[in-house]
């Protein structure tokens, strides 16, 4: 009934590779992070690693993008274990929406509860800076409206539902614990929030894209982390999720900028810090049992 593509993953092929990882390690995750583009020093903060390259895990697609290092990185946060995944994989490097979307089930199946998710992205809201971080409160899944969407194929029920509701898809608790600590850390200048808007890339978006994507609502424009989000959802996680503001889109004929991804790279190098902060210190105020402290 459905083209071989659509299949994806099966339950036992997740299975087969989150029981692979675990018979390694003897961290238990219940946090799982993704590094967006540049941000991969994200896993460099945990303690106690244990390492797998991702050519190396069953079933892992690998990461093809420079600034996305390929490694999925097990360790702990001030003494909360983690896994982190160093890299992601996008629609735009060729691989099946199912399988980019592969390691949501494998946090899942790790035991992972809680999943902060980063990105860089695209500024279109015309008060944002380059280095602003947005807490994303919402999505626009673009591909989404075209029918590409990870859940499309059979539906397993022991992942999730038919129909998972996506109103409530980032956790608004865990939005206002991101907020208050960044003002703890004294963020309060470059801390925002909103709706980010996936579209599949790999080309940045023309003049005429960005305006319109702005008139529909959109404050950042990138080209992940929504999908990952939907299949996090589809299973149970909560999520909360980051951007980092690498760049001002272009919506005026007149303007000489042009996005490209090394400047990407560059400007996350600004925020990394910072935003690492941000995110270990979340990290460390949710508790096992989903309050926060
Ligand atoms: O993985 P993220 O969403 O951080 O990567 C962004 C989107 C493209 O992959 C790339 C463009 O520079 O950065
Ligand atoms: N689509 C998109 N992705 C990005 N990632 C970082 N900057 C951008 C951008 O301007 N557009």
């Amino acid at each position: 009934m459905f083209p071989e593509t659509n299949k994806g993953f099966s339950y036992e092929d997740c299975k087969a590779t989150s029981d692979w990882l675990l018979a390694q390690t003897d961290i238990r995750p219940n946090v799982g992070i993704v590094c967006g583009s540049g941000l991969g020093g994200l896993a460099d903060m945990l303690k106690d690693q244990v390492v797998f390259n991702y050519k190396d895990i069953p079933n892992f697609p690998q990461s093809t993008v420079h600034g996305h290092a390929g490694r999925l990185v097990f360790g702990t946060l001030k003494g909360r274990p983690c896994v982190c995944m160093q890299g992601r994989f996008h629609l735009y490097e060729g691989y099946p929406i199912q399988k980019i979307t592969l390691p949501m089930r494998i946090f899942k199946m790790l035991g992972v509860e809680t999943v902060i998710l980063t990105n860089a992205a695209g500024g279109l809201n015309q008060d944002f800076k380059v280095g602003d971080i947005m807490v994303i409160k919402d999505h626009i899944n673009m591909p989404g409206f075209a029918g590409n969407n990870p859940l499309v194929g059979p539906n397993d029920e022991r992942f999730g539902v038919r129909f998972p509701c996506m109103s409530d898809a980032y956790d608004r608790e865990l939005q206002q614990l991101a907020v208050d600590i960044g003002q703890e850390l004294g963020y309060g200048d470059f801390l925002k929030e909103g709706v980010y808007c996936v579209l599949g890339g790999p080309s940045f978006e023309t003049i005429a894209e960005c305006r319109i994507l702005h008139k529909l609502g959109a404050d950042a424009v990138g080209m992940s982390t929504v999908h990952e989000v939907i299949v996090a959802r589809h299973c149970g996680m909560r999520v909360v999720a980051l951007s980092l503001i690498t760049n001002l889109v272009v919506m005026d004929y007149d303007s000489q900028e042009k996005a490209n991804h090394e400047d990407v790279l560059q400007a996350s190098k600004l925020r990394a810090g910072q935003l690492e902060r941000l995110v270990s210190t979340v990290v460390t105020r949710i508790e096992p049992n989903n309050n926060y402290i």
